[in-house]
């Protein structure tokens, strides 16, 4: 197991299966491919983006999608306008005055990234209306930037050759999530990514909380039994697991299967409106298995 720098400060961790990810991805993005992460929320696809731009070593430009995206917010647009009065009495007889109005035109993030040849981490891209999307395809096969609305004699940018994409997204079971076009995807190498094994899970809690490693595992321990009996797209992700070991670990709880403040910790964080059963069980049988099967291991190390 690894632990690294994202260059952000965070310290990930890379397990061997992990670490055979980010080296193919690295090796398809010098290629000149894009990549794409797709997998459930909070496993870890934005850090592993982040993680490889870093490992590229070149700057990136970062945008979520949203299904309020349109062309404007990619290639840029008119923000403002800049007056100017000029006045001329230069003979004291004669006075004239003229008034000139220009726009301020400013450069979107994906023109800027094409032609200054950064990474474009384009995080949770589905959530964005497809169609604005298809702006991609002529990037992604020709690598030509169509400049839609863009005040120019030009209506082609060529890309920049350093210019890399790294796509991430959630299956579209998940909500406000729109379905991709075959030909956006067609264009992009995929991986999916499916919750971590335990060990390195809790590598992944302690390292971003500091909780020691044995109390980690035993959270990490708590998020996988939940996630047993709860569907992939409604069950607990890194994120919740992260929640409860920072709250543990500031609030003094001590992480121990037969502690009540910590079972009632976990309840509280585990159980968002968004969790669901396997097999149709409501929120408070769900709850009642997940007690019931920690304090089970009580006494446990
Ligand atoms: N390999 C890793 N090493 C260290 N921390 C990680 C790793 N993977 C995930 N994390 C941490 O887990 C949390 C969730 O990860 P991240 O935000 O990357 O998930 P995501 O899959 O992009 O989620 P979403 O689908 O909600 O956008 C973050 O706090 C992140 O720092």
């Amino acid at each position: 197991m690894k632990h690294l720098e994202d260059g952000k400060g965070t310290k990930i961790v890379l397990s061997p299966d992990l670490e055979s990810i980010v080296n193919r991805a690295t090796v398809y993005i010098q290629a000149g491919f894009p990549i794409h992460f797709i997998g459930p929320t909070g496993v870890g696809k934005t850090a592993l983006a982040f993680y490889i731009t870093k490992k590229l070593n070149r700057p990136y430009t970062f945008i979520q999608g949203n299904a309020e995206l349109t062309n404007s917010d990619f290639l840029g647009g008119v923000t403002g306008f800049t007056k100017k009065k000029l006045i001329d009495n230069y003979i004291h007889t004669v006075y004239k005055s003229e008034e000139q109005e220009k726009e301020i035109w400013t450069e979107g993030p994906l023109l800027a990234a094409c032609k200054k040849g950064h990474t474009f981490i384009y995080d949770e891209f589905n959530r964005s209306k497809p169609e604005i999307n298809n702006i991609l395809l002529p990037i992604l096969q020709e690598r030509q930037l169509p400049l839609y609305g863009v005040k120019t004699q030009e209506k082609m940018l060529p890309v920049h050759t350093n210019f890399s994409m790294i796509f991430t997204s959630n299956p579209t079971e998940y909500t406000g999530s729109f379905k991709a076009q075959d030909a956006l995807l067609d264009r992009m190498i995929t991986f999916r990514l499916h919750y971590y094994d335990v060990e390195t899970e809790a590598q992944i809690i302690s390292g971003n909380t500091g909780l020691g490693l044995e109390q980690a595992k035993r959270i990490a321990k708590v998020i996988h039994y939940t996630r047993s009996i709860t569907t992939e797209t409604h069950a607990p992700s890194l994120r919740s697991a992260i929640m409860i070991a920072t709250i543990a670990k500031r609030g003094g709880i001590k992480v121990d299967f037969s502690d009540d403040d910590f079972l009632i910790l976990c309840t509280d964080v585990l159980f968002t409106p968004s969790i669901g059963s396997r097999s149709n069980k409501s929120e408070d049988d769900i709850q009642k298995l997940i007690i019931k099967e920690i304090r089970g291991w009580s006494g446990e190390k």
